[in-house]
């Protein structure tokens, strides 16, 4: 498994607009995890995602407009509306706070029934402890997952002392899509090829770190190719959580968001 030691993030064109950098739709956040979504999309503006919707509980939507006025609001319930937003989206990330109920179910099934090939989906979270009780089958285009240990345990049904290369490469290959498996040295599994991070630090051990990951893998997901997206969001993460952690003893997600855009201009080519 190679290891990444650096990335390099594309100078962006002068004859741009919003338009070019990703129609990003971020489905998550139920009445009582709206702090998760949230950060996934703060970290999706930070990253430079052109536009925004966060279709979640109605009640997170004041706390999302303060605190990240760049993104777009929806109600999660409407579903009139989701199916809109899911057929003008690019990207699409489900699952940060979305909540194991019978309405966390719905969502993730009506998703499933409308995403059309084209589009590119993450899925995160609750949507894959959901997913692993469902067993739906796959829709039919790009995926990328990116659980946790104990969330990948549920989904490929490997016990998280028994998660080896080879039985990580081969529930992947079943699965057909990409993964990142996160924890101390996080691995991506490629079709054919895996990465491993040599960087990242306990200090990033926090609730929201992951949900933040989520928000920068699907906003660079917007804007860049498919594997590149995945391999510098993961590393510029974990670069900036051990960058932080120089000085802090432990890492705050918010804090990791700020940092994005000014990590990314120092990997500029
Ligand atoms: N502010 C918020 O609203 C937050 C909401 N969150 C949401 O809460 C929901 C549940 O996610 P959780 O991950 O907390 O719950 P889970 O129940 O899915 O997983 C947590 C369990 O997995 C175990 N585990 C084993 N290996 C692990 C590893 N490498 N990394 C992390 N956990 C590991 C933990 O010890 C714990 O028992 C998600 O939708 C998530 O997005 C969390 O992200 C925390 C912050
Ligand atoms: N000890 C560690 N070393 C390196 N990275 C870590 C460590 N602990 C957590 N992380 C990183 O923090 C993130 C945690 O993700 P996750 O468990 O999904 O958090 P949450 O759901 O609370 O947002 C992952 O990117 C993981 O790699
Ligand atoms: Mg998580």
């Amino acid at each position: 498994m190679k290891t990444i030691s650096s990335v390099t993030i594309p100078k962006r064109e002068q004859e741009s607009h919003k338009g070019d950098y990703g129609r990003i739709l971020l489905i998550g956040g139920n009445a009582n995890l709206g702090g998760a979504i949230m950060l996934a999309a703060r970290a999706c503006v930070f990253s430079g995602s052109g536009l925004i919707t966060v279709s979640t509980h109605s009640s997170n939507f004041a706390a999302l407009h303060s605190r990240c006025p760049e993104a777009m609001v929806s109600d999660i319930t409407d579903l009139k509306k989701l199916s809109k937003l899911i057929e003008q989206s690019d990207c699409i990330l489900i699952g940060p706070g979305l909540g194991l109920d019978f309405k966390g179910n719905n969502t993730l099934t009506f998703l499933f029934q409308n995403i059309q090939p084209h589009q590119t989906l993450i899925i995160d979270g609750d949507a894959i402890t959901i997913l692993s009780k469902l067993k739906h089958t796959l829709p039919e285009c790009e995926i990328i997952f990116t659980p946790h240990q104990k969330e990948w345990e549920r989904l490929s049904n490997i016990p998280i002392e028994e998660q080896t290369y080879e039985k990580n490469k081969e529930a992947v290959k079943a699965l057909n899509a990409t993964v990142v498996l996160k924890k101390h040295g996080t691995e991506l599994f490629f079709r054919d090829h895996e990465y491993k991070l040599s960087i990242g630090t306990p200090a990033m051990a926090t609730g929201g770190m992951g949900d933040t990951l989520a928000g920068m893998i699907t906003s660079f997901v917007g804007q860049f190719d498919l594997e590149e997206a995945v391999i510098n969001a993961t590393y510029i993460h974990s670069y900036i959580g051990e960058k932080l952690s120089k000085d802090m003893y432990i890492v705050p997600p918010s804090k990791l968001i700020d940092e994005i855009p000014y990590a990314m201009k120092s990997f500029e080519s």
